[in-house]
């Protein structure tokens, strides 16, 4: 048998999946790891839990599905994006902790580059905004901030990366400094049209040239690992950002064919082909894929909280004990209040873009109580996901088929998709295979290798697990919907 290992490291935990070469998952192995908020508004993980978790877990999942290691033709790895690393390029150490995507602490520094009037040159080549959310203010951080970096930087000693990048270089002991197309296209210092780093952007960032990797296809060879690592060398052959990894797993190499993830946040990535779609109303342009030099576009539309909000009923109100709870709940709830909530813990992402905003709950009533909170927790995943899709159809016009194809942890939940059908007043598909993040790395990674087949002979294998069609009728959609635009205009008001 001969079999390929995907690597799934995410906001909150690091996964490793090995599929057979007919891409059938085999084994999964899964550890979480700790997250750090040193001040508010900022988000940190430790590159030492970040790597021994993908090691772990990679050795765990071979060890779990008692192969031999020699049967693994190729790895494939997948990632939370712009999450943000710089170490030194001799020891390999990190000078601090990676600055995840959720992370504020560059806000200012972005409302400065507005004030200066550059959003409109970093939006021409990069698809993205002047947000925190990105790397390059978070590199350009790091090295004002971390005594001594900028000089080491100048000097050449320093490597930037995402955490692909990072776990390249762990896995191959130092020798590949490299990333992919769709992990580039979310630093702020890439230029998306002519697929190289951008010397102007890099300048107005101050970052230097020297700290970063050389991007590749998302099907290309980046090295092999270590030969202790797992007794023998293994291709890495697969890279691709996890959102886009999860648009090649759901199969969407259509234009017109969109995914929504449901993990901590949500990602909505609607394939423009080889056009680069500028968004006029506030989503992001990104690269879905680049194979054999061939770049495929994407609107994307970025969420901060979906599945967190879950997290937050848990942990912060502690009024469920496990995620799955928040169905019989919300089936429960009283159908004569309505609750909202918009969540904007961390600010909201598309297409309002505002760090600053935070939570707020409307509709409170004596009566309300868990039931109507976690109503209104899934509820509000429901229309983000319409804000995002009105702006595509606004950027994109009508070609899309309108269906949703769903994936991610939260998308197990069928009350949460049925509303979402609802609210949408269009079909969701969820797929039976939903670590679809997974699939697409280990997708790549096999089509390099030669196991898989071409994308259309990919895409035939996708299988439908349900469908979930609107039974809503339209003047309550329209009536809930316009009730959310108010909470959120109110929210962005405090
Ligand atoms: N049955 C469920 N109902 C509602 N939310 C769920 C359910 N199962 C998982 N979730 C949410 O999905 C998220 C986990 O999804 P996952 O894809 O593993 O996320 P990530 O990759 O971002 O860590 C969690 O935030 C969790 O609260
Ligand atoms: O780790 P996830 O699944 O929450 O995904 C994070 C995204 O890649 C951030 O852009």
């Amino acid at each position: 048998m001969t079999y390929i290992l995907a690597i799934d490291q995410g906001t909150t935990s690091s996964r490793a999946i090995l599929f057979d070469a007919a891409l059938r998952p085999v084994a999964t192995a899964q550890e979480e790891f700790p997250q750090h908020y040193p001040c508010p508004g900022w988000v940190e993980h430790d590159p030492a839990d970040l790597w021994s978790t993908v090691a772990g877990t990679a050795r765990g999942v071979i060890e779990k599905a008692g192969i031999d290691a020699r049967s693994i033709a190729a790895i494939g790895i997948t990632n939370q994006r712009e999450t943000t690393l710089v170490w030194d390029r001799k020891t390999g150490e990190p000078i601090h902790n990676a600055i995840v995507w959720q992370d504020r602490r560059t806000a200012d520094t972005c409302g400065r580059l507005r004030e200066d009037g550059l959003e409109a040159l970093f939006t021409a080549r990069t698809g993205l905004l002047l947000d925190p959310y990105f790397s390059g203010t978070k590199v350009a951080w790091l090295l004002d901030n971390v005594e001594g970096a900028r000089a080491r930087a100048e000097r050449g000693e320093l490597a930037f990366g995402t955490v692909d990048t990072f776990l390249i270089w762990k896995l191959t002991g130092g020798a590949v400094h490299a990333t992919d197309a769709t992990n580039a296209a979310r630093t702020l210092l890439f230029n998306i049209a002519t697929n190289e780093w951008d010397t102007d952007l890099c300048a107005a960032l101050d970052v230097p040239l020297s700290l970063l990797p050389e991007v590749r296809d998302c099907a290309a060879e980046f090295g092999t690992t270590r030969p202790d690592l797992f007794g023998r060398p293994i291709p890495i052959l697969g890279v691709a950002g996890d959102q886009q990894a999860a648009t090649v797993g759901q199969a969407c190499f259509t234009p017109g064919m969109m995914k929504s993830t449901y993990g901590t946040g949500c990602f909505a990535l609607l394939n423009t082909g080889t056009d680069l779609v500028p968004s006029t109303h506030r989503l992001l342009t990104t690269i879905a894929y680049r194979l054999e030099g061939k770049t495929t576009y994407a609107l994307e539309g970025s969420i901060f909280i979906a599945g967190a909000v879950v997290q937050w009923l848990r942990d912060g109100l502690k009024i469920i004990r496990e995620a799955k709870e928040t169905q019989p709940l919300a089936e429960a709830a009283d159908p004569a209040q309505d609750v909202v909530l918009v969540p904007a813990f961390t600010g909201l992402g598309a297409p309002y873009w505002r760090p600053d905003c935070r939570g707020a709950i409307f509709g409170l009533t004596r009566n309300s109580g868990p039931a109507e909170l976690a109503r209104a927790a899934l509820q509000s995943v429901g229309y983000q996901t319409r804000d995002l899709l009105e702006a595509m159809r606004a950027d994109w016009g009508a070609a899309s088929d309108g269906v949703l194809r769903v994936d991610g942890g939260m998308a197990t939940s069928d009350w949460t998709m049925q509303y979402l059908s609802d609210i949408l007043g269009a079909p969701v598909d969820r797929p039976k295979v939903t670590e679809t993040t997974a699939l697409g790395a280990a997708y790549l990674a096999g089509l390099r290798a030669g196991l898989c087949p071409d994308p259309a002979g990919f895409a035939a294998t996708w299988a439908l697990d349900r469908r979930f069609t609107p039974a809503m009728d339209s003047a309550t959609r329209d009536a809930r919907y316009a009730r959310w635009g108010r909470a959120v205009a109110a929210t962005m008001s405090m």
